[in-house]
Formats: C-alpha cells, sequence, structure tokens
C-alpha cells in the first residue's frame, strides 16, 4: 500500500513548479492574481487532492487532555503495535499495561469500509514563553488525518465516530478497573465519599459454584444488557439493570458480584447505607458514579428501614442498625429512606446516563418491602442456594483439580438424596487442602465426613426444634389453664359479693 510520502514523491515535482510559477506570478501581476486566486485554487487541489485533518492533544482553555486525541491513541495502539517501526511506550494512569503508540512523525495507514486513511503523529515547538507547570508544554502534539476528498463523507459521517468508538472500547479494556467505597469524609457535614483500590477479586464465572444453566442464562443477561444501549434508547427506558441476589450465607453472593464485575470488566462502587446521612447525600453519591459499573448494595435489609410497615416492630428493637457512624466516632440516625432509594432508581437515575448494574443482596428476601424488588427496579431475583452436586463438582475442580473419582457417588447421594444442606463456602473450607500435598481422595474423604455431621446436626436442630416447640406449647397451654383457673376464682369471688349484697338489702 502506498504511504503518503511515496505519494508525495509522485505529485511533489509538479506541486513545486505550480507553487513556484504561482508566486512569480503574484509578485508580477498583483492585480490580476487576485481574481486569478480561485483558478490557482482549483488547479492546486487537482493535484493535492487530500484533505487533512489536526486532532491537537490539549484543546480548549482548561490545559484538559483532549478525549478526542486519547481515543485515537487508543485506536491507533493496536494497529501501531503491529505496524509502525518507531514506537512510544507509556503508562498511563489508571491503564493496567504499557500503552504503545506511534511516535513522532511516524505514519500509518488505516482501512475502513475500503477507504485508505494516513494517520500521522507530529509535535511542533511553542514559541511562545509562557511559564507552564507541565514539563513537556513547551511541545504540541498532535494527529493529522489525510484521506482523498473523494472519500469525504464516509469518514465524516463515519470513520471519526468509529475511531472515536473503538478508542474509548479499547480504553475502557485496558483501564484498570476501580473497587469504591463511601467512607464517611472529614468535613463538619460528614459528608460521604467516594474512595477506591485497585479492584483485582479473582472470581469469574467459571469458579462460580452453580449448575451450569443457571451460570448460561445469568451471563446471556448481562451480555444482553450490555449491547442493549440502543433498545433502551428506543423504548424510552434508562440503560440500567437491578439484580436481586438472595440467599443464606455462604452462598456466593458477593462472589457471584465480582464474577459479574470481572466478566464485564465493570467498576464496582460498594455502597454503605449505614454511613449516608440522608436522601440528599445518596444522590449525589450515586451520581458520582460511573458508566460501565455495577453498584452494590449489600445486606439491604439490615442497611435500613427499607422493609417498609411490616418492619416496624423490630425496628425499634434493632434500631441500632441504622445508626451511622461519624467520623468523630459519634453515633448518628442516618436518614436515607426507602422512598429516597426507590426515587433515585427510577427518575434521577434515568438522568445520569447509562449503562449501570444495581444489585441488591439479602439473607431474607422475604422480608423486603415489595415495592423496592418489584421487577422494573429488581429485574432479576437470582436465588443462590445450598451446594447441589453439580456446584460440587465446579469446586472439587477449583480445589483438588479432581473431575471424577468413586467418593463423587457418595457425595451425590448425601446432597441429592439425603438433601444435606451446606454452602459453598463450608464446601470449599473442607476442600481446602490442610497441607502441602495432601491428595484430593483425602480432602474428598473429609468432606463426606463433614456432610454426615451436618445432617447429624441438621437431625439435632430438627428434634431441639420440635422439644422447643412442645415447651412452648405446653407452656402455652399451663398459662391458659392459669387464666382460666384464675378467673374462675374472680368469677367465684363477685358471685359471693353480690349473694353478700342482696342478702344485706333484704
Ligand atoms: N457459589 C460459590 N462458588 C464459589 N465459591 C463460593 C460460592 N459461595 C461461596 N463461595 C466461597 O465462600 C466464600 C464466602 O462467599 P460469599 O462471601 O460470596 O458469600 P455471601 O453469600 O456473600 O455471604 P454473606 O451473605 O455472608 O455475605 C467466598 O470467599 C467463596 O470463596
Ligand atoms: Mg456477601
Amino acid at each position: 500500500m502506498a504511504t503518503m510520502g511515496q505519494l508525495w514523491a509522485n505529485t511533489g515535482s509538479t506541486l513545486a513548479t505550480l507553487m513556484f510559477t504561482y508566486t512569480i506570478f503574484r509578485r508580477w501581476f498583483p492585480h490580476v492574481g487576485d481574481h486569478l486566486e480561485p483558478f490557482f485554487q482549483r488547479l492546486f487541489s487537482r493535484f493535492y487532492p487530500y484533505i487533512q485533518i489536526k486532532f491537537h492533544e490539549y484543546s480548549g482553555e482548561h490545559f484538559k487532555r483532549s478525549e478526542v486525541y486519547s481515543g485515537i491513541q487508543s485506536y491507533l495502539s493496536k494497529d501501531s503495535s503491529l505496524r509502525a517501526k518507531k514506537l512510544k511506550a507509556n503508562t498511563t494512569k489508571g491503564s493496567k499495561s504499557l500503552v504503545l503508540s506511534m511516535d513522532d512523525r511516524e505514519e500509518i495507514t488505516d482501512e475502513f469500509e475500503s477507504v485508505t486513511v494516513w494517520w500521522q503523529s507530529k509535535k511542533v515547538r511553542n514559541t511562545r514563553q509562557s511559564f507552564s507547570f507541565y514539563p513537556a508544554a513547551d511541545e504540541k502534539r498532535y494527529y493529522t488525518l489525510k484521506f482523498h476528498r473523494r472519500d469525504r463523507e464516509v469518514i465524516i459521517e463515519r470513520y471519526l465516530e468509529h475511531v472515536v468508538k473503538e478508542g474509548k472500547r479499547i480504553k475502557m479494556k485496558n483501564r484498570e478497573r476501580k473497587l469504591y467505597s463511601n467512607t464517611p469524609g472529614q468535613n463538619h457535614r460528614n459528608q460521604t465519599k467516594w474512595s477506591h483500590v485497585t479492584f483485582e477479586h479473582p472470581a469469574s464465572f467459571d469458579t462460580l459454584a452453580m449448575e451450569e444453566e443457571k451460570k448460561e442464562e445469568i451471563k446471556n443477561d448481562l451480555v444482553k444488557f450490555s449491547k442493549s444501549k440502543d433498545y433502551y434508547k428506543k423504548i424510552g427506558k434508562a440503560w440500567k439493570r437491578g439484580y436481586l441476589l438472595f440467599g443464606p450465607p455462604g452462598t456466593g453472593k458477593s462472589t457471584m458480584i465480582a464474577a459479574m464485575a470481572n466478566f464485564l470488566e465493570y467498576d464496582v462502587y460498594d455502597l454503605e447505607l449505614t454511613t449516608v446521612m440522608d436522601n440528599t447525600q445518596l444522590r449525589s453519591l450515586l451520581i458520582e458514579t460511573s458508566t460501565k459499573s455495577i453498584i452494590v448494595i449489600e445486606d439491604i435489609d439490615c442497611s435500613l428501614n427499607l422493609t417498609g410497615q411490616r418492619k416496624k416492630k423490630e425496628e425499634e428493637d434493632d434500631g441500632d442498625e441504622k445508626k451511622m457512624m461519624t467520623s468523630e466516632g459519634e453515633k448518628k440516625e442516618s436518614k436515607v429512606t426507602l422512598s429516597g432509594l426507590l426515587n433515585f432508581i427510577d427518575g434521577l437515575w434515568s438522568a445520569c446516563g447509562g449503562e449501570r448494574i444495581i444489585v441488591f443482596t439479602t439473607n431474607f428476601v422475604d422480608k423486603l418491602d415489595p415495592a423496592l424488588i418489584r421487577k422494573g427496579r429488581m429485574d432479576k431475583h437470582i436465588e443462590m442456594s445450598y451446594c447441589g452436586f453439580e456446584a460440587f463438582k465446579v469446586l472439587a475442580k477449583n480445589y483438588l483439580d479432581v473431575e471424577e473419582s468413586e467418593i463423587f457417588d457418595e457425595i451425590k447421594r448425601l446432597l441429592e438424596v439425603e438433601e444435606i444442606k451446606m454452602t459453598p463456602a463450608d464446601v470449599g473450607e473442607n476442600l481446602l487442602p490442610k497441607s502441602e500435598g495432601k491428595e484430593g481422595e483425602t480432602c474428598l474423604k473429609r468432606l463426606v465426613e463433614a456432610l454426615k455431621e451436618a445432617k447429624e446436626e441438621a437431625k439435632k436442630k430438627v428434634e431441639e426444634e420440635e422439644k422447643r416447640k412442645k415447651e412452648e406449647e405446653e407452656e402455652k397451654k399451663r398459662i391458659k389453664e392459669k387464666k382460666a383457673e384464675m378467673k374462675g376464682k374472680k368469677d367465684e369471688k363477685k358471685k359471693k359479693i353480690e349473694e353478700n349484697g342482696e342478702e344485706e338489702e333484704h
């Protein structure tokens, strides 16, 4: 493919002659020159039919790096690393890997819809003397894009959009993902703020112990959501999706969230509602969240009085749960309300762009207010349950690298026929080799023992429960009898008093 340099070589001499003639002509016939300018322009463009667009690194007043420039840089990085001869390697803030870009004055070609374009990276020295905090401020960098004028339409209407979009996608993919959590601030109002660390949870759908079918369903749902920007726009809905994960402790709700974030390459915002003072603070926190993120509210039932009327009584009992810790260690009541949260999910939420997933987790789904979890708010309800045989097989493969064993039959029987309930967390704990080089069989046998013990314990619990219920019923019966006895005595006394009264009257 011809480079821009080669094309120049071909047309260079013709252009030089043209320019020379034009300059001489203008000098000798300045008046005629004005009239002939358009003609020369046309002639010039006949020999040089290329259009050039410049994209500066810094544009505007605030020394803000142009997003288009960095988008182009990311876009070109994938081709540059393969095609350019001179490359620059940078570590960009927030990027998980080295960013390779073409060096100054390098040129690469790109093709789009059978159209060829030429990209060049250039820099010019800043001649103006000015004070700057930036070490490289005396240099201005820019990209130039050249293309044939007959391709103007394709480039302006589609190619540039494609470059920016693709560049953003590559940048997103390369970026270091973050786990944000809200902590009480140090200012007088104790406004809670997001702080972040790098998100490096190793969980994935492959390591998640769950039935394959269920996993596939969730994965499909997530993929469909992430690709539905246009669809959500078409139906006039905010591009967000709510997930409710419920199940006993240790069944993998938090692990599932990490797997979802890794799968979609989203950031995670772990929202601790008890440190949020009121609905206004909640709103500003949520508005600050970025696109392509999962906002998590764990144990929603404990976080707030979100369970509506039905929780009135418990609320009085465990009011402490809703108290928030301020930076001075003093306890204050969090005023975030169910309606505040619902309003945000429904209304304001829609105003702050798209591609956000909100996840609630709870151990007690029955306790939640139906308004909170109705479809449209929490679109998908996922039950995380005790370990089944299929889930066990995933854990055995992860923890022990064992895919088949005679002991599997026994474990299958215990889990499926005997219906022993053990969480994946406990199964994992039993499968974990306790010392270096311990064989898988030993760990599997330990699990069998643990399952049998769990069965005994469950049996004991049932018996104890039955005993407790029986005692409770007997106690109730005793109280009832006693009440009846007392009432009988009272009635008798009353009767006697009445009889005595009557006698006195006579
Ligand atoms: N389904 C699962 N697949 C793989 N590992 C699991 C699964 N469930 C639990 N685990 C393991 O058990 C540990 C605890 O799980 P996790 O924190 O996800 O449970 P949880 O349901 O969020 O519990 P809680 O209700 O107490 O928050 C994890 O570190 C993980 O290793
Ligand atoms: Mg959890």
